[in-house]
C-alpha cells in the first residue's frame, strides 16, 4: 500500500497538531525528572530541552518535534488503550532520544541544535557527556518506576535498543574514517536502521506493551516504527544536503561540509556515474569550500542520490504500513500513527 497526499489520515496539519498535543502531555513529565537532577547537569539538561538559557534564565527556546513520544501514544491508542496510561513510556523515549543528540552533537562537533549553540559549546565536552550519560538513565528509571504492568518489558525493550542505538551511532562514526568508495549501500542502511530506526520501532513497540498488545502485535508496531524511521532518515540525510538553513537550524550542506557518508552520498557513490567519480574526488579533498559543497550537492543529484532516496523513502513508508496491517488490520483505527509516518517523510527540519 502506498500513501498519497489525497489521504485524508496523513494530512501535515493533523500531523502538526498530533505533535503539539504530544508536547502538552508529555513535557510535564519529562521537565518533573529532568528538574530532578543535581546542579549542572540539570542545568545543561534544562538548556538542551529549551527550558532555561545557558545563565539558567527561564526560557521558551524551540522544543523538539517530539516524534517518538507521539509514536509512543498514537501506538498505544491505536490497540485500544487510554493514552494516559503510556504518557511515562513516552517521555522515556523522548529522554533517550535527547540523550542520543547531546552525544551526537559533541561527536559531530556541531555548534547549533534547534536553533540555539548546542549545549556542549555553552557549557563544555565534560558537562554535555555528564547530562547525556543522566538523561538515558532517567529515561530507564522513569519507565522502571512506572506501576504499569507492562513496565518491566518495556525497560528492557528500551534498555536493549539504546545499545542498538549505540552500535548504528559507532558504525555511522566508523564510516568517516574510511574511503568515499569503501562503505556499501547495505551497510549504510543496516546503519541507519540502528541509528534511527531503532528507537522510532522502540517508541511504538512500547505503545503496543503499554496496550496489553501481544508478542506479535508489539513485533509488528516495531517493525512499522523501523521502517518509518528509515525513511525519516532518508529524509533527514537529503535535509543535511538540501535543507534551507532557515529551517533546519544548521548551515547549508552541513553533512556534505562534515563530508558525511549519508543514505543519499552513498549511493550516488556507488552508482557508476561519472557524477560518482566527481563526488568521489570531492570527498577526497581535505577541505570543502562553498563551491565544492555546491558541486558534492550538484554531483549527488545528478549521479542519482537524491531520487534514489526520495524512492526509497516512499518504498519503506509502503513496507511500513504493511507492518501496522499487521498489527491494527482496520487501518482506520491507526490514522495517528499513518499520520506521523507520513509526516517525516514530508518535513523540511
Ligand atoms: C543517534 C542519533 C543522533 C541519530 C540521529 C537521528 C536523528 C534523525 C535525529 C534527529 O531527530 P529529530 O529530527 O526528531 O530531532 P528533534 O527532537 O530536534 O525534533
Amino acid at each position: 500500500m502506498t500513501l498519497t497526499s489525497a489521504d485524508p489520515v496523513t494530512d501535515g496539519p493533523g500531523a502538526v497538531a498530533l505533535l503539539d498535543r504530544t508536547r502538552t502531555a508529555v513535557d510535564p513529565q519529562i521537565r518533573s525528572t529532568v528538574e530532578t537532577l543535581p546542579g549542572s547537569i540539570r542545568r545543561v539538561a534544562m538548556y538542551h530541552f529549551g527550558w532555561e538559557d545557558a545563565d539558567g534564565t527561564p526560557a521558551t527556546g524551540p522544543a523538539g518535534k517530539a516524534i517518538r513520544p507521539a509514536l509512543v501514544l498514537a501506538a498505544a491508542r491505536a490497540l485500544g488503550a487510554a493514552e494516559a496510561q503510556a504518557v511515562k513510556a513516552a517521555a522515556a523515549v523522548e529522554l533517550a532520544h535527547n540523550f542520543t543528540l547531546l552525544h551526537d552533537d559533541i561527536v559531530d562537533q556541531d555548534p547549533t541544535r534547534r536553533h540555539r549553540p548546542t549545549a556542549w559549546t555553552v557549557f563544555g565536552i565534560p558537562d554535555a557527556l555528564m547530562a547525556g550519560d543522566a538523561m538515558n538513565a532517567l529515561a530507564l528509571r522513569v519507565l522502571a518506576e512506572d506501576p504499569h504492568p507492562a513496565s518491566a518489558a518495556a525497560t528492557a525493550r528500551l534498555a536493549a535498543c539504546v545499545i542498538e542505538l549505540c552500535a548504528g551511532q559507532q558504525a555511522d562514526c566508523a564510516f568517516e574514517t574510511r574511503g568515499p568508495r569503501e562503505v556499501s549501500l547495505d551497510e549504510c542502511v543496516a546503519m541507519a536502521i540502528g541509528k534511527t530506526g531503532a528507537l522510532l520501532g522502540c517508541s511504538c513497540a512500547l505503545g503496543a506493551l503499554y496496550a496489553g498488545a501481544g508478542e506479535e502485535e508489539v513485533a509488528a508496531l516495531d517493525s512499522f516504527g523501523r521502517e518509518a524511521g528509515l525513511a525519516f532518515q532518508l529524509i533527514d540525510d537529503l535535509i543535511g544536503i538540501w535543507g534551507d538553513p532557515e529551517h533546519t537550524g544548521k548551515p547549508a550542506g552541513a553533512d556534505l561540509v562534515a563530508r558525511k557518508k549519508s543514505l543519499p552520498v552513498v549511493a550516488a557513490l556507488a552508482s557508476g556515474t561519472a557524477a560518482g567519480e566527481e563526488l568521489a574526488e570531492l570527498y577526497s579533498r581535505p577541505v570543502l569550500d562553498e563551491r565544492g559543497v555546491r558541486a558534492a550537492a550538484d554531483a549527488v543529484e545528478r549521479a542519482g542520490g537524491r531520487d534514489w532516496a526520495q524512492v526509497q523513502a516512499a518504498d519503506r513508508m509502503g513496507r511500513a504500513v504493511e507492518h501496522l496491517a499487521r498489527a491494527v488490520p482496520d487501518l482506520s483505527a491507526a490514522g495517528d500513527l499513518l499520520a506521523l509516518a507520513e509526516f517525516v517523510t514530508r518535513r523540511t527540519r
